[in-house]
């Protein structure tokens, strides 16, 4: 028997941003090996004009709790929706919901963040830093409060290429931060943030940095522990391989590809992908949370969930392998053939970019235009490249991330937790994840049945031919305007016919003299 269910086996358990891609498998896991908890609180928002109640069934029916449901049958009875907002102040968390959380709780898992690498300062402050100071405080009147397990990133400190597991300071306390930006006007905060961001790429990593300095100052006698996952991406075993649900990291940028949309990318090939499968985050955090909770470990710990030093791969094997998979996996509908590479500086990634990106979405606006269709191809190819943008900073160097803390907690499992909770990515088949990556994007993402495979290459076939035909005709027009205007074009061809002339008269006389 595993340890570690049996220690979630009776829990009252609150997950923020449950709805997200982590929260989601985190969820997953703690019903399908905890059947018997008590009850799951998430704290939960309307959205897309979805209530508390239609975002948990949607969440429950989804293809990522088919198993659930058969260990767990009484799973909506065990999920409490807390309508919640990190927006406003208190969390907008009634008085009666507020009781009951403080009353039962017995580990937080605080996972809810802005993710959105162009958050302006004030937003992603709000989310990751003061929602954050208001979980703690909600957590200090929490007498039942064995863990609060706080979702960092790997990336919080990627000013540094050397990171150890140490919450390191930033330049402005965390409280000074939230204070200012109750007063700040907006056009101040915009200029003061790059200097606030310093040697960060975004504030998303800087705020996540305050958040873990905030829950180290403002954690007080709780048992706390931080958790920094690098890349996370589809899930690698469980419940099934492959699962995705969300455009962030490599997936927005899979399905690019995919679609023929991306032909390029600025990228060092060598740099190292670290990547972690999602339900090898969520295997980490259960085991964190039983290790914080059950062994106390004073200071608080902060556990890495990196892959680059225990078993790396790089963005070049990555990419090559994401191209791989399209062949026998082709997307549907695609613009134009999957076919992307990387590029190594500014100047070639901007030729490229204006060639192979602008502009054929011009002249497809264009197309567009003529059959009476509204032009959508070049905002998309914008939006696109303005992701690709952000996302460059961190596929073009590498980071050491030490893991002393989380081979240390590896250690402590019986064998049995080390195989239900499994986050050894020593074991990792990297081709093999890619592979069930890119088809989790296409079933996951795209909802494309791979009974429609057929179809689809029937369609990249098609694509082909027009590409040979519009290289052709393009070659031809160019040809004939060069003959048009330059003697020197006109004397080439003659050269070339008259060359041609002669050898098929010389091979239709030797042929003859043969007979
Ligand atoms: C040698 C051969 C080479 C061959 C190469 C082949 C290429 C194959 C690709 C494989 C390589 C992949 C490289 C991966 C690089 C990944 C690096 C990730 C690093 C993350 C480090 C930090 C990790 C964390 O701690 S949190 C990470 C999660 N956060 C994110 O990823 C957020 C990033 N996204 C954003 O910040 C925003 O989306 C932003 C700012 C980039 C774009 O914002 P915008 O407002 O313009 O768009 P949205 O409103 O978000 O969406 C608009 C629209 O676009 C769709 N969309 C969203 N994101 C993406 C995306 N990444 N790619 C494509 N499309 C995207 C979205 O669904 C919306 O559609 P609507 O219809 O409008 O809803
Ligand atoms: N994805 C990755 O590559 C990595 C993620 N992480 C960390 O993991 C955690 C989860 O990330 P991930 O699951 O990918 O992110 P998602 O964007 O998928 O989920 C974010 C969650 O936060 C909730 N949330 C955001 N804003 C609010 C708000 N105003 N009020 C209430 N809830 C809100 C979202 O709710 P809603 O559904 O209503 O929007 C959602 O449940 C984050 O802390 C992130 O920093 C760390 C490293 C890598």
């Amino acid at each position: 028997m595993s340890m570690i269910a049996a220690f979630y086996g009776s829990k009252s358990i609150l997950i923020t941003g449950a709805t997200g891609f982590l929260g989601k498998v985190l969820m997953e896991k703690l019903f399908r090996t905890s059947p018997d908890l008590k009850v799951i609180y998430i704290l939960v928002r309307p959205k897309a004009g979805q209530t508390l109640q239609q975002r948990v069934f949607q969440i429950l029916n989804s293809k990522l709790f088919e198993k659930v449901k058969e260990v767990c049958p009484k799973v909506h009875e065990k999920i409490k929706p807390i309508y919640a907002d990190l927006n406003q102040k208190d969390l907008a968390i009634s008085k009666e919901d507020m009781q009951e959380l403080l009353s039962y709780t017995n580990i937080i898992f605080h996972c809810a963040a802005t993710v959105r690498f162009d958050d302006p300062l004030r937003h992603a402050v709000q989310l990751n830093v003061t929602a954050t100071q208001q979980l703690l405080f909600m957590a200090s009147q929490m007498p039942k409060l064995e863990a609060f397990i706080h979702i960092s990133t790997a990336y919080s400190n990627c000013n540094l290429k050397h990171i150890d597991e140490v919450v390191y300071p930033c330049s402005v306390e965390p409280k000074k931060i939230i204070e200012s930006m109750e007063w700040l006007d907006d056009a101040i905060i915009d200029e003061i943030t790059p200097k606030l961001i310093a040697g960060r790429p975004n504030t998303y990593t800087y705020t996540k940095a305050l958040g873990e300095m905030l829950v180290q100052q403002e954690g007080g006698n709780l048992n706390v522990a931080i958790i920094r996952p690098s890349i996370v991406g589809a899930t690698w075993q469980e419940p099934f391989p492959g699962w995705v649900d969300n455009l962030n990291g490599p997936s927005g940028l899979i399905v690019a590809a995919g679609k023929g949309f991306l032909r390029s990318i600025k990228a060092t090939p060598m740099a190292v992908a670290d990547l972690v499968p999602v339900d090898t985050v969520v295997n980490l955090t259960l085991a964190v949370g039983w290790y914080t909770a059950v062994h106390r470990p004073k200071p608080t710990l902060i556990y890495h969930c990196t892959s680059g030093t225990i078993n790396p791969c790089n963005w070049g094997k990555m990419g090559l392998q994401v191209l791989a998979t399209f062949e026998k996996v082709p997307f549907e509908r695609a613009f134009r053939r999957p076919n992307a590479d990387f590029t190594t500086n500014y100047f070639t990634a901007s030729c490229w970019n204006a060639v192979s990106h602008r502009a054929p979405a011009i002249i497809y606006d264009f197309y567009l235009r003529l059959t009476g269709r509204k032009p959508r191809m070049t905002k998309l190819m914008n939006r696109l490249l303005r992701t690709i943008s952000m996302l460059e900073y961190f596929i073009n160097q590498s980071w050491e991330w030490s893991t002393y803390n989380t081979e240390m907690l590896m250690s402590e499992l019986s064998p049995e937790d080390q195989r239900v909770f499994n986050f050894d990515v020593s074991q990792l088949n990297w081709l093999e994840y890619i592979e069930n990556y890119v088809m989790g994007v296409k079933k996951h993402i795209l909802k494309e049945d791979m009974a429609g495979i057929p179809e689809a290459r029937q369609h990249l076939k098609r694509l082909r031919n027009i590409h040979y035909l519009f290289n052709t005709a393009l070659f031809l027009i160019i040809w004939c305007l060069l003959l048009a205007r330059s003697q020197m074009a006109r004397n080439m061809w003659f050269f070339i016919v008259s060359f041609c002339y002669k050898f098929i008269s010389y091979f239709r006389a030797s042929r003859t003299l043969k007979i």
